[in-house]
């Protein structure tokens, strides 16, 4: 059963719209941050990690968005284009605003948090009239960060490029990505989350993430199921909800539901994991496959990138993601 039908015509597979930024991962691991003295610099961002997993699985891939007019700024572009990402559309900023980070801390493999440093920061200063209608129209698949909703100008060009997505026919993702500190309050999150949720064939969350969507709604026993039936009534086709090292769970319009179990994996950090089951995932759905196979695929791409220490290099082959699942399957992988 296929569940959303891509616009094969168009050339390219994946646009994402969102944030480009710099993550500081810990090098002395397993202790906390204030007894790490050094980082490793990559490419971060949540949409700017899937597009790099898209990229990586062979996806013709492009992106939406600002950069800072410095260093950073000019490293997160070349990092693209070294991955083969088309940065047409990334623009640069112009006022003064700086690139975000993210410091993370790695006290255990499971007991993982980011310190983000997020004020004046260019990404949330797309504005409307950057967006490329050309670009959106040229593609299969569009995907949106709820980071980048945050604040306006951000917010206004995200729900620009949502319109053009409508009305040129891309496959709309939406990846809920909820980082507390840019919002100024719980309810105005809740509001524009719903409002972009509407308009999307695909919603990526996890619980928690969907609770915070929930505020002005009754789930009191935080039901997946009543969760993601809201969304059929708009234009969703698949919902999925995470949950960690449990799996997954994804809901389609015909009332199914597929559960996806994780893989073992020698972890290191958890951040990452979502961002390369996402890629995974559309990826699986963009060859056609069933929804099963595609969560297997996401979830074995995020066993990679958690037993790595980046998000974005660590980002998988295809080949590596199928050859991860057939040592697992062959018991070569156990959990660390
Ligand atoms: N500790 C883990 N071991 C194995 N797989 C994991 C682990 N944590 C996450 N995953 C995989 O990554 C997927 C997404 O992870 P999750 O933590 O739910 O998302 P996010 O990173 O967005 O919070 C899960 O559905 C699961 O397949
Ligand atoms: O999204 C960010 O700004 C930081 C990311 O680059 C980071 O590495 C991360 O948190 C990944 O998020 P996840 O996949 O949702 O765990």
């Amino acid at each position: 059963m296929t569940y959303v039908s891509f616009p094969m015509e168009k050339s390219v597979d994946f646009t994402a719209i969102g944030r480009l930024c710099i993550d500081l991962n810990a090098n002395e691991i397993n202790r906390p941050m204030e007894q790490t003295s050094t980082f490793t610099k990559y490419v971060g961002g949540s949409p700017a990690n899937i597009a790099i997993g898209m990229s990586r699985l062979g996806m013709k891939t492009s992106f939406i968005g600002k950069i800072a007019d410095d260093q950073m700024g000019r490293f997160i572009v070349d990092y693209l284009r070294r991955n083969d990402i088309d940065t047409s559309n990334v623009v640069t900023d112009c006022t003064g605003a700086v690139t975000g980070l993210a410091f993370t801390e790695i006290k255990s493999p499971t007991d993982c948090s980011i310190l983000m440093y997020r004020d004046h920061v260019a990404d949330l200063n797309l504005m409307p009239q950057e967006v490329q209608k050309e670009l959106i129209a040229k593609t299969k698949m569009f995907l949106v960060s709820g980071t980048a909703l945050a604040k306006s100008p951000s917010r206004e060009a995200v729900f620009q490029a949502l319109c053009y997505a409508k009305e040129q026919g891309a496959v709309i993702v939406f990846d809920l990505d909820y980082r507390p500190y840019t919002w100024k309050s719980p309810e105005e999150t809740a509001v524009y989350y719903n409002l972009a949720a509407e308009k999307c064939d695909i919603i990526l969350g996890t619980r928690e993430e969907f609770d915070m969507m929930e505020r002005f709604e009754q789930n009191p026993e935080r039901s997946d199921r009543v969760t993601a039936a809201k969304w059929f009534d708009y234009s969703a086709k698949i919902v999925i909800i995470k949950h960690g090292k449990e799996g997954s769970i994804a809901y389609t319009q015909d009332g199914k539901s597929f559960r996806a179990k994780s893989f073992p994996a020698k972890v290191i950090k958890t951040f990452g994991a979502g961002d390369s089951y996402a890629a995974g995932f559309l990826y699986g759905l963009m060859q056609g496959w069933t929804i099963e196979a595609s969560m297997e695929f996401g979830s074995a791409a995020a066993c990679i990138v958690i037993s790595s220490h980046s998000c974005s290099d660590a980002m998988p082959s295809a080949a590596q993601v199928h050859d991860y699942i057939e040592r697992c399957n062959n018991g070569e992988i156990t959990s660390s």
